[in-house]
């Protein structure tokens, strides 16, 4: 039996800092009602979809962080998504910020979720390779900083079944981790999705800005390759309150071919058929772990 689903990257243009909720999931809506005219079973949009990218500026005042912050999933403003993603039987992974209290503590993660296509949250994860800088850092053009309204995530790395594959989660600079690849691979992951929002200029290091798009593809498609799985990349893209995004969103085989790339800087769907049964082309061949993988060498790791 094929094990093939059709998977759609909905990359999404910048959202002002004045967009509302709603306004940003009519976008979203349109997306997915496009994804479903082009067949798909499952629609992949970007890290923190339902605002604007807020790390770029320094806030003080909890009050106004938390505006960008989401208490419950469905919110009654993401509701329709839910209801209409259910309606279409299409499952859906997108990114927002988490405030949550557990056990009466309050917590703030940058989240994703995949929603199956009965409409459950069936994966949650909280991203742990925070990017960035906690203190307000004048000299930039603009701050990232995650690591100041976000706390690191817990449980990393975990998969469910669903849609007849094993599917996995990790947001923006993860991607850029090769553990990330590897640690999913050996819980069984075959397809991993991944959500992004990313500068094109990295004040860091401003040499290396044209590189950015080579970057971004560069660590996905080894990821996907070195550890035979389906990688889902979509971006936030355009320039969103004067900083200009990445886009490039993809979908990437396990052979570490792109096999859809949007084209543009705003709201676009690509779609691939994505066979789950090829990540065996490469986990019995050249990256069959059990028989030519080392982890007794890997004596750093
Ligand atoms: N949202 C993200 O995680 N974005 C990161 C990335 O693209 O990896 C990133 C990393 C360093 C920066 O200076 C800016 C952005």
């Amino acid at each position: 039996m094929s094990r093939e689903i059709i998977v759609a990257a909905a990359q999404m243009g910048p959202i002002a800092r004045h967009e509302t909720r709603p306004q940003v999931v009519v976008r979203m809506l349109a997306l997915l009602e496009k994804a479903a005219g082009q067949g798909a079973n499952l629609v992949v949009y970007p890290e923190l979809a339902l605002t604007t990218f807020f790390p770029r500026w320094f806030m003080a005042d909890q009050a106004e962080i938390d505006m960008f912050f989401e208490t419950e999933m469905p919110s009654a403003e993401v509701a329709p998504l839910f209801a209409r993603a259910r309606e279409l039987g299409i499952a859906m992974n997108f990114g927002y910020a988490e405030k949550t209290v557990i056990d009466g503590v309050t917590h703030r993660f940058n989240t994703a979720i995949l929603v199956d296509p009965e409409g459950n949250i069936c994966l949650k994860y909280y991203k742990i390779h925070l990017p960035g800088h906690p203190e307000h850092e004048p000299w930039r053009q603009f701050q990232h900083l995650e690591k100041r309204y976000f706390e690191l995530g817990k449980d990393p790395y975990s998969c469910t079944d669903v849609l007849g594959g094993r599917m996995s989660l990790a947001i923006c600079n993860d991607r850029r981790w090769p553990e990330t690849y590897r640690e999913v691979s050996l819980r069984g992951a075959e397809m991993l999705l991944i959500g992004y929002n990313t500068p094109l200029h990295y004040p860091l290091a401003p040499e290396h800005d044209h590189l950015q798009s080579f970057h971004n593809h560069l660590c996905m498609q080894a990821g996907a390759y070195q550890n035979g799985l389906w990688v889902v990349g979509v971006g936030k893209t355009g320039i969103e309150e004067g900083v200009a995004m990445l886009g490039q969103s993809c979908i990437i085989a396990p052979t570490g071919e792109i096999v859809a790339l949007a084209s543009t800087t705003g709201d676009e769907v690509v779609t691939a058929c994505c066979d789950l049964d090829r990540c065996q082309e490469l986990r019995e061949n050249i990256f069959n772990f059990s028989k030519n993988r080392r982890p007794d060498m890997y004596t750093m790791i």
